[in-house]
Formats: C-alpha cells, sequence, structure tokens
C-alpha cells in the first residue's frame, strides 16, 4: 500500500481537543481519494499528519510501509513522495522569485540535472500544464491565479512525487479556470500514475474527481466510499446533506 493510516488520533492542548479520532484510510498508487467534510471537521489536520508537520500519539501512519513521525528528518524523505498544492496559489509564490526560479527549485533539491537539462524539464513542463515559456520571466504579481495554479502543479510534479495533495486547489478560482485545472489534475493522475488526495469542502468537485470518498465530520470518518456508491441508500446522513447542500440531490 502507497500510504496508510490507522486508527489515527490527534489532541490538540489549551484548550485539549481531541481533532482526530480513530482515522483510518488507504491510498493505492494511481488513486485518487477525496476528503470532504465542512470546516473545521479536520481535514487540514489530516492531511498535515501525512506530509509529516502535525505529531499525532495514537495510531500509525505510513508511507511505502515507511512510518511517519513530524520530524524534520521524515519531512526530508516525504517532501521526495508526497507534494501539496494549496487554495491560494499565488501566495504559495515566492514574490521575489521569476516562475523560472520557483520551477528550478525542486530540480536543484531533488536531482542532479546539468543546467541544460532542468531548462529542458522546466520548458516541458510548462508546455505540459498549458502555459507559454514568457511566463517564465514574470514574478508572481503579474500572474493570474489559474495561472499560478498551474505552476505550482507543475512545480510540485518536477518533484516526480508519487502523492500530490491538493487542499481546495479550485476553491478561489472562476468556473471555467476550476474546470481546467481538474481536468490537468486528471490528466497528469492518469498519466503519470500519481495518487491524488483532493481536500475539498464541496462534495460535488470531490465526486466529479476521484475514485473514492471519504467523509469527516468532527475529526470522525462518517463516510468511505467508491465515488459509484453515491447514490447508496445507506450512505450516512451527513454525507447527504452535504450533497444536498450543493443540489446534488
Ligand atoms: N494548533 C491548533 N491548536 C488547537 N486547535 C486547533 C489547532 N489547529 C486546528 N485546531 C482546531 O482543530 C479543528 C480542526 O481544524 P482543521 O483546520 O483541521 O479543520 P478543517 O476541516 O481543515 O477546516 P477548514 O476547512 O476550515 O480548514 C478545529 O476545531 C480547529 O479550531
Amino acid at each position: 500500500m502507497l500510504l496508510e493510516v490507522n486508527n489515527l488520533s490527534v489532541v490538540f492542548h489549551y484548550p485539549e481537543k481531541k481533532v482526530l479520532d480513530n482515522v483510518s484510510l488507504k491510498l493505492q498508487k494511481g488513486q485518487k481519494l477525496g476528503i470532504v467534510g465542512e470546516s473545521g471537521g479536520g481535514k487540514s489536520t489530516l492531511i498535515r499528519t501525512l506530509a509529516g508537520f502535525q505529531s499525532y500519539k495514537n495510531g500509525k501512519v505510513t508511507i511505502q510501509n515507511k512510518l511517519i513521525k513530524a520530524t524534520l528528518k521524515d519531512r526530508k524523505w516525504i517532501s521526495r513522495e508526497l507534494q501539496m498544492i494549496f487554495q491560494d496559489p499565488l501566495s504559495s509564490l515566492n514574490p521575489r522569485q521569476t516562475m523560472q526560479q520557483a520551477l528550478e527549485e525542486p530540480l536543484l533539491n531533488f536531482t542532479t540535472f546539468s543546467k541544460e537539462e532542468r531548462k529542458q524539464r522546466i520548458l516541458n513542463i510548462i508546455e505540459d500544464v498549458n502555459l507559454h515559456p514568457s511566463i517564465l520571466r514574470r514574478y508572481s504579481d503579474s500572474i493570474s491565479g489559474g495561472q499560478a495554479q498551474r505552476i505550482c502543479i507543475a512545480r510540485s510534479l518536477l518533484a516526480n512525487p508519487e502523492i500530490l495533495i491538493c487542499d481546495e486547489p479550485i476553491t478561489s478560482l472562476d468556473m471555467v479556470t476550476q474546470i481546467q485545472i481538474l481536468k490537468l489534475l486528471e490528466r497528469f493522475g492518469n498519466e503519470k500514475q500519481i495518487s491524488i488526495i483532493f481536500v475539498s469542502h464541496d462534495i460535488s468537485h470531490v465526486l466529479k474527481f476521484c475514485d473514492e470518498v471519504l467523509v469527516i465530520r468532527d475529526g470522525r470518518v462518517v463516510d468511505y466510499f467508491k465515488v459509484g456508491e453515491w447514490q447508496n441508500e445507506n450512505r450516512n446522513g451527513y454525507t447527504k446533506k452535504l450533497m444536498e447542500s450543493t443540489r446534488i440531490i
């Protein structure tokens, strides 16, 4: 199994609060897993734990059968396997870097490619995410949110990860750009067999894009199903409420 979470619990102190309670999930190679739930349900805490930024006392989290703990050393190897993209792509980019510099970073960190090879990889990925090479000379203050999210996706892919975690990746974008970015992620998932965890408060996005859905409420997994089974009568009442709120049913 590529990624496995078993009976994970995370407790915050002052005031004491169990933010994740007995959470389990599995992610296979090439799979797209959606994690949905309302604000405050624990989605961010869960993905922070997967990326090695959040410690936990109970349970077990493994990537490629390797146990994850929230240490600097772990975070270093996790970042080779797992990359993240976020809701606000512009704030994920360093305003003092050109897009060329932003994209060169993972290649400098994770590969031994020559300058010429790096240049070629960057040109290839820019084409893959449907951007014009002229964007490479620009800074983040002169590009759109949609272009910035394409750059963030390109930057993540240059690290050649097994897993891409997308935390509300289309929430801040207009409808047309949302669909373009979803299609792009879908294509990369299929072509490169990257496993994707897609976090959203909007279950309609997850149903369009993912193979499986995990519904989280107040830190607990209340539903976990294959997308094809979304209309099943046995769906949890909270899942149905989320679907009603986005007018799916
Ligand atoms: N460092 C912290 N210390 C104490 N409580 C925290 C901390 N971080 C988050 N929480 C609390 O943990 C709960 C879960 O938060 P989390 O951000 O994981 O939820 P979420 O589902 O990602 O919400 P959102 O969609 O708004 O980001 C919330 O009640 C939040 O207030």
